[in-house]
């Protein structure tokens, strides 16, 4: 594919517009993932933590952290409930994040993303030429971060508890000028829910993700052991899930899952991702505590991971295999 610099019109236009579906939207599958599937299992199974509790559990043999230890090396993510933000504030940011996304185009082209950032309203950010695009559009804000900072740091302490290690082993590896994002995913009406995905499958090349997901409307699914699983609506709860940078830094004991969004024909869905990021000039690796005879290193140490993740990602390609050993 060659490298380009138009920006697609937002996914949303294209449906007030009445457009035909452009060929670039059509799903093609290249036998990685499987097929667009409606029917796949409800991950009935997956944990949901408690997370004052797991502020308090100290020990790694208290059960809340063996159940986020076992959540992370199997599913890679759990629901996260009494996570300590007000119901409140998480009705507020869905209001708001709706809003957006209903006001008139003039309105929010004044947001409008710019081709070569990440921030800003528009669609899949495109790099390449032939690229497959998703059915959804974007926005960025910058609330509701402080909450969940500290549910951020509180997890990574957690997390390091849950495998014995000093409280501090991944909080530093975030270095000194770590990033919180927020992405407003706006999925609209989809006629071909069965032709378009919302996310082509991917895992997030970051840190930590902390979702809130639409209070009604279905479309996460989340790949395990090679089958597919439709995650649960939990209306107050996070779903939590871990970045490439959190598989490498655990030496592959925690898991980056493979998840896709798929679309519905009649109803829209909001969903709001906040990105926990390391700091790009920190470089990350393997913890040394987690490599020894029977764990050897499985991943280089890397800096400024985010930006090879994305190379590889708009190609359809799995870059955490490029950091292997
Ligand atoms: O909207 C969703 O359910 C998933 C969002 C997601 O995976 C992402 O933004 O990376
Ligand atoms: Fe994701």
């Amino acid at each position: 594919m060659s490298e380009v610099s138009s920006t697609p019109k937002p996914v949303q236009e294209l449906v007030e517009n009445g457009d035909e579906l452009p060929q670039r939207y059509i799903w093609r599958d290249n036998g990685d993932y499987g097929a667009i599937d409606f029917s796949v299992p409800l991950a009935t199974e997956i944990p949901v933590i408690d997370f004052s509790l797991l502020v308090s559990s100290k020990s790694a043999m208290d059960p809340e952290l063996l159940k986020l230890r076992s959540a992370l090396s199997s599913w890679g993510c759990f629901q996260a409930v009494n996570h300590g933000i007000e119901i409140s504030l998480v009705d507020q940011v869905r209001k708001l994040s709706r809003e957006f996304f209903h006001l008139p185009k003039g309105e929010k082209q004044k947001y409008a993303r710019p081709t070569d950032d990440f921030e800003g309203y528009g669609n899949d950010t495109v790099m390449f030429e032939n690229q497959p695009l998703d059915w959804v559009d974007r926005d960025m804000l910058y609330d509701y971060t402080a909450k969940v900072r500290e549910i951020e740091e509180q997890l990574l302490k957690a997390m390091a508890r849950s495998l014995s290690l000093p409280e501090d082993s991944f909080v530093i590896q975030f270095g000194e000028q770590p990033s919180i994002s927020a992405r407003f995913n706006y999925y609209p009406p989809c006629a071909r829910p069965d032709a378009v995905v919302g996310l082509k499958p991917h895992t997030d090349g970051l840190g930590i993700t902390i979702l809130l997901q639409d209070e009604q409307v279905e479309g996460l699914q989340l790949l395990k052991d090679n089958q597919w699983f439709r995650i649960p609506i939990m209306p107050h709860a996070l779903v939590v899930n871990l970045g490439d940078q959190l598989e490498i830094m655990s030496n592959g004991i925690f898991k980056s899952p493979v998840h896709r969004a798929l679309t519905n024909p009649t109803r829209e869905r909001n969903t709001l991702a906040m990105f926990c990021t390391p700091d790009p000039a920190q470089e990350i690796g393997p913890v040394e505590e987690l490599i020894n005879d029977k764990r050897p290193r499985a991943f280089k140490n890397i800096k400024n991971y985010a930006a090879s993740y994305f190379y590889y990602y708009q190609q359809g390609k799995s870059p955490i295999d490029a950091v292997r050993v």
